[in-house]
């Protein structure tokens, strides 16, 4: 049988197929995993083709971000961004946990979105707010999330977004290579290295360095890796150790043995005061610049 060239000549899907044609791929960066998951960077997907199987699913999104003592000034920002460039034109439901809920700010949402804010005690350790997030997105995927989301995305609120972060995204368990160390291989990473840590990865193994600021998937996927992370990081405080780099420490483990089956770039995790490098060709989010003596609760100011 040959196929309808007129009315596929004619049809909507014209477009995309055309636009299929001037698709070039990268060639100076990694984007395929040895186990065959995509890394996104710019030029690997066609954003027409990926809105046309996306859009149509009317997916719900859950979003979760932590705005705990003073870190509540940066609400403003990452919602308002967000509302520009996250999932534009999908339901998305932001769950924002805090402890100064009178100072969350009240920023216009596109129809279809809308905030939840779900009060956290507060903690005079970053550490222990930046980890705690674990059991709290566990929790809450149990009690409420579970039930409304088709995926979730938990991300750090010390962020702006710059540019398209849309369905590309979307995986069962997605993972972002910190932009710290992209360009480096495993034994430079900041993995725990004590073996007393249940973090502990041993040298010579590992794939990438992902940031804890953005972990994304399934809900139920999620749900897994929070809950694993949350035991972890309770096994090692009963032990009285704590993790080189906490949750992300944890995170990192478990992704070593549940590989992510997308992996983003670090154009999906960049640092404001990191300088743009070749293969970034377009900076997504990015986090912002921060005086850690004025906004951490324990970290001394300088003389
Ligand atoms: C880019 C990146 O991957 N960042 C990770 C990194 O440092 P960061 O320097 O990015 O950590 P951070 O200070 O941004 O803390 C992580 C997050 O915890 C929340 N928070 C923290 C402190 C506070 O007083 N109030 C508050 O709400 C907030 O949502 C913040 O974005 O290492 C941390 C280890 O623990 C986390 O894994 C971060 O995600
Ligand atoms: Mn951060």
């Amino acid at each position: 049988i040959s196929p309808d060239t007129t009315s596929l000549q004619n049809s909507p899907t014209a477009a995309i197929l055309k636009a299929v044609r001037y698709f070039t791929m990268r060639t100076n960066v990694v984007t395929v995993t040895p186990w065959l998951a995509p890394i996104v960077w710019e030029g690997t997907f066609n954003p027409l083709i990926v809105d046309s199987i996306y859009k149509p699913m009317h997916l719900s999104i859950a979003t979760t971000v932590f705005a705990v003592g003073k870190y509540v000034r940066f609400l403003r920002d990452f919602l308002e961004t967000a509302e520009k460039h996250f999932m534009v034109d999908f339901k998305v439901h932001y769950y924002i946990f805090t402890d100064r809920r009178e100072d969350v700010p009240a920023v216009v949402l596109a129809p279809g979105r809308n905030v939840t804010i779900i009060p956290v005690p507060g903690s005079n350790r970053w550490q222990e707010i930046s980890s705690r997030r674990m059991e709290m997105i566990q929790t809450t995927i149990e009690n409420q999330i579970g039930k409304e989301a088709d995926y979730i995305f938990c991300l750090d609120v010390d962020t702006k977004f710059h540019g398209r972060w849309g369905a590309e995204t979307l995986s069962r368990l997605v993972a972002t290579i910190h932009p710290g160390y992209y360009e480096q291989t495993h034994e430079h990473y900041p993995y725990e290295r004590r073996l007393a840590s249940r973090a502990y990865i041993p040298a010579g193994e590992g794939d990438y360095y992902y940031g804890g600021a953005t972990i994304a998937g399934y809900v139920g996927d999620v749900h897994k890796l929070a809950k694993y992370c949350r035991e972890q990081l309770e096994a090692d405080a009963a032990n009285s150790i704590e993790a080189t780099w906490q949750e992300e420490s944890h995170l990192n483990r478990y992704l070593l043995y549940n590989k992510p089956t997308k992996i983003l770039s670090p154009e999906y995790l960049w640092q404001d005061f990191k300088a743009k490098t070749n293969e970034v060709q377009i900076i997504r989010f990015s986090q912002v610049n921060k005086n850690y003596a004025e906004v951490r609760p324990n970290v001394k100011k300088r003389k």
